[in-house]
């Protein structure tokens, strides 16, 4: 399928914390509104952390509402987490209108491979053109094979990130997408260039929502650039992974490197992100 307009010539890799820092900044600058249909476990942690870098989250999931407000939002994320039925349309109406009216919005298959009724929400949700696709290795490989013949462990990865390289490539490919694969390297493809970020800490997986989150900052970086929407992925990727560093230098715990991830993604300076952005080209 073809790219949904965004596949440019990439960032050169000395140029990664720059570009990351001015995206960053420009999504605390102009704080876009991201509209957010997604888990009941992730709405906390997913709208504290568009707030601690400057965008403004709108846990919006009634049918009734998106024709109203969805063309006003700077981008959408969608995310499966907790899908039952009556959600469904609404995802798939909210997603609509961004495909229509050229805005971004992102999906987060958390555990396609639990059920055919996740898996077939996942491909129809897919038809309709996601800016960015981000899942674990699990997920992606799931999702890129469209099969849920072997349902893996719910919303956590049996997979390394590594190991869903060629999904990735494929599912790009397929879709049109950007697809990130996040876990101990952040994988980003368009279905060619193939980048890896390297930030984050393991800890990270022991809080639930944290990739919940990282699809919806990605949703925020998007949405100040939606022209390069690999380099916002990997952007995002890193300095959600760069805030999580920062955190577990005073974290004890799962529970403190929540507050402490939070309070890092706030308080990020252009120096400390510079000093910290660990991205590579990997293909
Ligand atoms: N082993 C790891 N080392 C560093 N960062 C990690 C590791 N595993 C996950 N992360 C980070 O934790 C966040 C959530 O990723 P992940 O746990 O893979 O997502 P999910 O919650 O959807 O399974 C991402 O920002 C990712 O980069
Ligand atoms: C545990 C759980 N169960 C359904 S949604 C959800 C949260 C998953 O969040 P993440 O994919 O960010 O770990
Ligand atoms: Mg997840």
């Amino acid at each position: 399928m073809e790219p949904n307009s965004h596949t440019q010539v990439t960032t050169p890799p000395t140029h990664w914390g720059t570009k990351a820092w001015n995206l960053l900044s420009q999504v605390q600058t102009q704080s876009p509104l991201v509209q957010c249909i997604t888990n009941f476990v992730s709405m906390d942690l997913m709208a504290n952390t568009l707030l601690s870098a400057g965008a403004s989250p709108a846990m919006l999931h009634s049918l009734d509402e998106i024709h109203d407000f969805t063309p006003h939002a700077d981008a959408l994320c969608i995310n499966i987490g907790t899908l039952s039925p009556p959600w469904l349309p609404a995802m798939k109406a909210a997603a609509a209108v961004c495909s229509e009216n050229g805005k971004p919005w992102v999906l987060d298959p958390v555990a396609v491979s639990a059920s055919g009724f996740r898996m077939n929400a996942c491909v129809e949700l897919v038809e309709l053109r996601p800016t960015v696709i981000r899942g674990n290795g699990s997920e992606i490989i799931a999702l890129s094979f469209a099969s849920s013949d072997k349902p893996t462990k719910g919303a956590d990865s049996v997979h390394e990130s590594t190991d869903a390289v060629e999904a990735a490539k494929l599912l790009a490919q397929k879709s049109g997408a950007i697809v990130a694969v996040s876990g101990a390297t952040d994988i980003v493809t368009d279905g060619h260039q193939v980048i890896g970020a390297h930030n984050g800490v393991p800890l990270m997986q022991k809080i639930t929502a944290t990739g919940c989150s990282v699809t919806a900052l990605i949703a925020a970086f998007v949405a100040v650039d939606k022209s390069h929407a690999l380099d916002a992925a990997v952007s995002a990727l890193a300095v959600f992974g760069v805030a999580g560093e920062l955190g577990m230098k005073i974290a004890k715990g799962p529970g403190s490197l929540r507050m402490h991830l939070i309070d890092a993604l706030h308080e990020l300076d252009e120096a400390t992100l510079l000093s910290h952005v660990n991205i590579t080209s990997l293909s």
